[in-house]
């Protein structure tokens, strides 16, 4: 074996032990450059660079999290979601930029009945404050204060509501892109899409402009991703305070982390590895 092998090999197998240093089951995977990042296919290539982290969230941990952040830290569920949805608002913005957003700037809010929805509604608000025309669907509106809230708000705001989904040509005809806020991380997909919500994502996965996401993609499992090719194909994915392990298989353009709210002493106990954001943005770009 000629010298310049044997120091080649000695090469990749030093990048193989630092790429493999992270189990699978530690929901812990290596990001070392952008394109070894989201999928944990990829993360199986050799990496050549020094290896972060980050922490992808199973469900039960996802809401765990949420509600140590609501019962421990005595943060409202109204103050945590207006800053996932103005996050969301930013990545919508920098994804597909307003100048860029024919007809009139108008994006399609798809807003279902938890909490995923609320922050859609409160992305639409903010949507509207940088110039875009947010419409909003809202066909499940559950009757609490907060929803009720954030619906007057939207309504006062002049923000349209629509009571149906238009046909998928016409979803291409009137909008640049789709915010998906239709289900977070606790969609149950066991007993499939329920009334109105599956015959709304059936005609999203046949529209052509971009989707994007706000922290799970409708109609995938929390864990296991789309295995079924029930659910949509997003552009665009916002994981909020950190990625769900479905975020794994990811295709889309655009990654964002987004909900920059989470107390540090929080981030270590649940070992999130986050990258630093950037001065006092509120979204990076993963
Ligand atoms: N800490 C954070 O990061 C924060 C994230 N936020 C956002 O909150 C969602 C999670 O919100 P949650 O209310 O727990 O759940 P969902 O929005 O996913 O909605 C659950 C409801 O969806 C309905 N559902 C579930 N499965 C199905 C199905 N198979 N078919 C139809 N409908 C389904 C069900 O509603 P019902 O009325 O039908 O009972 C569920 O109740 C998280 O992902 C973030 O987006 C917070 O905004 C802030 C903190
Ligand atoms: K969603």
């Amino acid at each position: 074996m000629s010298l310049l092998r044997v120091f080649t090999q000695a090469i990749s197998f030093s990048a193989f032990l630092q790429c493999s240093s992270f189990s699978k089951s530690s929901n812990v995977y290596s990001k070392a450059t952008s394109h070894c990042s989201n999928s944990w296919k990829q993360d199986k290539q050799l990496c050549t660079m020094p290896v972060s982290s980050i922490k992808y969230l199973g469900q039960a941990e996802a809401q765990a999290f949420d509600q140590e952040l609501f019962e421990e830290y005595k943060f409202s569920v109204d103050q945590l979601m207006e800053l996932a949805g103005l996050s969301c608002a930013h990545a919508v913005a920098k994804a597909y930029p307003l100048a860029e957003c024919k007809p009139n700037g108008r994006v399609l809010i798809v807003a279902g009945p938890g909490n995923n929805g609320g922050d859609g509604l409160v992305c639409a608000r903010h949507l509207s404050l940088f110039g875009y025309t947010p419409v909003i669907l809202y066909p499940k509106r559950p009757k609490r204060e907060l929803f009720e809230g954030l619906t007057t708000q939207c309504e006062k705001m002049g923000l349209e509501f629509i009571a149906e989904i238009p046909s998928a040509e016409g979803v291409d005809n009137q909008f640049c892109c789709i915010v998906d806020g239709i289900f977070g991380f606790s969609f149950n997909p066991s007993s499939g899409i329920r009334p109105p919500f599956g015959q709304i994502v059936e005609v999203l996965k046949q529209v052509k402009v971009p989707i994007c996401s706000i922290d799970i993609p409708s109609g995938w499992d929390v864990e296991k991703g789309d295995a079924d090719g029930k659910g949509l194909k997003p552009d665009c994915l916002i994981s909020l305070t950190a990625p769900k392990l479905c975020a794994k298989w990811f295709q889309g353009k655009f990654h964002f982390l987004g909900g920059r709210f989470v107390p540090s002493a929080m981030e270590e106990k649940y070992q999130l590895n986050l990258p630093k954001y950037n001065g006092t943005e509120c979204i990076l770009q993963l």
